[in-house]
């Protein structure tokens, strides 16, 4: 599995803007919107392309277009849900379906409450959006998910993520023939006794759309 910290001023500039506890919903949600670009631009840097010409008003220019079949975007409900506009706005033309998993608090296992994908992603690349890895369950049942249904490779982006759930992915597709990448804006310290990231943000999903 590949790991990709992105590192970069701007993001690290929005990403300490988005842990402060004093930040309020409507900003934390602008925030994490244009985190996801910042992140996209770096993860779809192997989307495959087909060769292209086109002509210009001079001359023919060879190029590139996305390929077929299109890329699919898979946000994993709820937080994920803040990061699709953000994936989308870089790449317009790939499909979305998608993934509600919720974590039991005390037991820290994934639930997964809603399915909507394709029946068939062979040959597809596919972008899971999940602000938060912690332990990396979520996110390994989503990947799971994902290559049952023939999906060719997978990437993650996520705003933060735990030492922890980086090594509980590693160890969970170790000698897998699908590659897997993760491409987030921080490599935070640990996992506390409830399983959040620290130094983290706290609860994503709350600090998007309120407590529930
Ligand atoms: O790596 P893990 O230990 O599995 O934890 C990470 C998951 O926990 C959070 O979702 P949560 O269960 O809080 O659901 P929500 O998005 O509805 O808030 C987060 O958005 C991830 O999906
Ligand atoms: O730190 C954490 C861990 C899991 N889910 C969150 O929203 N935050
Ligand atoms: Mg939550």
């Amino acid at each position: 599995m590949e790991t990709l910290v992105v590192d970069h001023p701007l993001v690290a500039h929005k990403l300490t803007t988005l842990r402060d506890v004093r930040t309020d919903s409507p900003t934390f949600r602008r925030l994490a919107d244009e985190l996801v670009t910042l992140l996209a631009y770096e993860a779809t840097r192997d989307v495959r392309v087909t060769d292209v010409t086109v002509d210009t008003p001079l001359a023919p220019a060879h190029g590139v277009r996305l390929a077929r079949p299109a890329p699919l975007v898979v946000p994993i409900l709820r937080a994920g849900l803040g990061m699709l506009d953000g994936m989308t706005r870089l790449l317009p033309t790939a499909e979305v379906g998608f993934l509600g998993m919720i974590r039991d608090e005390s037991t820290l296992k994934a639930q997964t409450y809603a399915t909507r994908l394709p029946e068939d992603l062979s040959g597809r690349q596919c972008y899971v959006l999940d602000p938060m890895l912690a332990t990396g369950g979520t996110l390994a049942a989503a990947i799971h998910f994902l290559f049952d249904r023939g999906a060719r490779d997978v990437t993650a982006i996520c705003l933060l993520a735990a030492p922890e759930g980086i090594a509980y992915l590693d160890e969970a597709f170790r000698g897998g023939d699908r590659p897997i990448r993760v491409v987030t804006a921080a490599l935070d310290e640990r996992l506390n006794e409830n399983g959040y990231i620290v130094p983290g943000l706290g609860d994503a999903g709350d600090r998007l759309y309120g407590v529930v």
